[in-house]
C-alpha cells in the first residue's frame, strides 16, 4: 500500500479555522486532533489515504519544504519569513486574517516620523520579512529575534519598536504601543512541497483543487 498523504497544521489559533475548512474539503481528523490536551502528534482522518500532523505555524513550512508532508496550512507570514523555494502555495484560504506592522510606545509615536528613519532597531519574530521591508525603504534595520511577548520589548529597553503580527489591536493597546506602519496583509495558505506535487500528482492535486473549489465557493 503507498504511504499516506501528509497534510501539516499548525496548532494554535490556525486551527479552530482549518478544521471547518477541511471539513468541506473531505478530510476528518480523528476525535483526538481537536483535543488540545492530547499528546498525539500524527493522525489519521476519515480518508485512509490521508493522515494529518499537528505542529508549530513555523515548523509547518519546514516540513512541507523538506517533503516530510506533502501539503499544509500556514500564514503567509510564516512562507515570506522562510521564502523557501520548494514550496508552492497555490491557494488562498482566506482564513487567519491579520497585518504584520511596525509597532512603538504612543508617546515616541507621536513625535515620530517613520519617514525620517535612517536606522531602526526592532524585536520581532520576523528578521527577514522585516529586514526585507527596511532594505526596500533604505532604511538599516537591526533585529532582535523573538519568539513570542514581543510587545515587551519597548517596555523592558531591549528594542525601541517592534514588528509583529496585529489582529483587532488589542495586544498592542494593551501593552502601551500603536501601529505606525503596515508591512504586509497577511493570511493563510494551503502550501504544496513542489517536488511532492508531481511525484504524488494523484492524491496531491485532487486536494489542491478541493481546496480551490471549497474557498471560491465560500467567497460565492
Ligand atoms: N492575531 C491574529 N489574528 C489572526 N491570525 C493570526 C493572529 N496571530 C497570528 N495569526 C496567524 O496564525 C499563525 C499562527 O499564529 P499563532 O499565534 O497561533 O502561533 P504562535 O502561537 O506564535 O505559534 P508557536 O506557539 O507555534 O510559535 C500566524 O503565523 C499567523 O498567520
Ligand atoms: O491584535 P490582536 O488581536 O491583539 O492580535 C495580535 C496578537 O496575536 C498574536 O499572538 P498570539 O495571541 O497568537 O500569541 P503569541 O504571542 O503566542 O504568538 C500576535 O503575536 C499578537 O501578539
Amino acid at each position: 500500500m503507498t504511504e499516506p498523504v501528509i497534510i501539516a497544521v499548525p496548532k494554535g489559533r490556525i486551527l479552530e479555522e482549518a478544521l471547518p475548512l477541511l471539513a468541506q474539503v473531505g478530510v476528518v481528523p480523528e476525535p483526538a486532533f481537536a483535543d488540545e490536551s492530547s499528546r498525539a502528534l500524527r493522525f489519521k482522518t476519515n480518508r485512509s489515504d490521508i493522515d494529518i500532523i499537528r505542529v508549530r505555524a513555523f515548523d509547518v513550512a519546514t516540513f512541507v519544504a523538506h517533503g516530510a508532508a506533502q501539503l499544509g496550512i500556514v500564514g503567509s507570514d510564516v512562507i515570506g519569513e522562510f521564502g523557501y523555494s520548494e514550496l508552492y502555495a497555490p491557494v488562498d484560504l482566506g482564513i487567519g486574517h491579520c497585518r504584520l506592522s511596525v509597532a512603538e510606545p504612543a508617546d515616541m509615536a507621536a513625535k515620530d516620523d517613520p519617514r525620517g528613519w535612517s536606522h531602526v532597531r526592532i524585536a520581532t519574530k520576523y528578521p527577514g520579512l522585516t529586514q526585507a521591508h527596511f532594505e526596500a525603504r533604505g532604511v538599516q534595520a537591526e533585529c532582535v529575534k523573538l519568539n513570542g511577548a514581543m510587545e515587551l520589548a519597548p517596555i523592558l529597553g531591549l528594542a525601541p519598536r517592534i514588528v509583529d503580527l496585529v489582529s483587532s489591536g488589542r495586544t498592542l493597546k494593551e501593552n502601551g504601543l500603536v501601529e505606525v506602519e503596515v508591512i504586509e496583509q497577511v493570511t493563510s495558505r494551503l502550501i504544496v512541497n513542489r517536488a511532492g506535487f508531481k511525484t504524488r500528482t494523484d492524491k496531491v492535486v485532487p486536494l489542491v483543487d478541493a481546496f480551490r473549489r471549497t474557498v471560491a465557493e465560500a467567497a460565492a
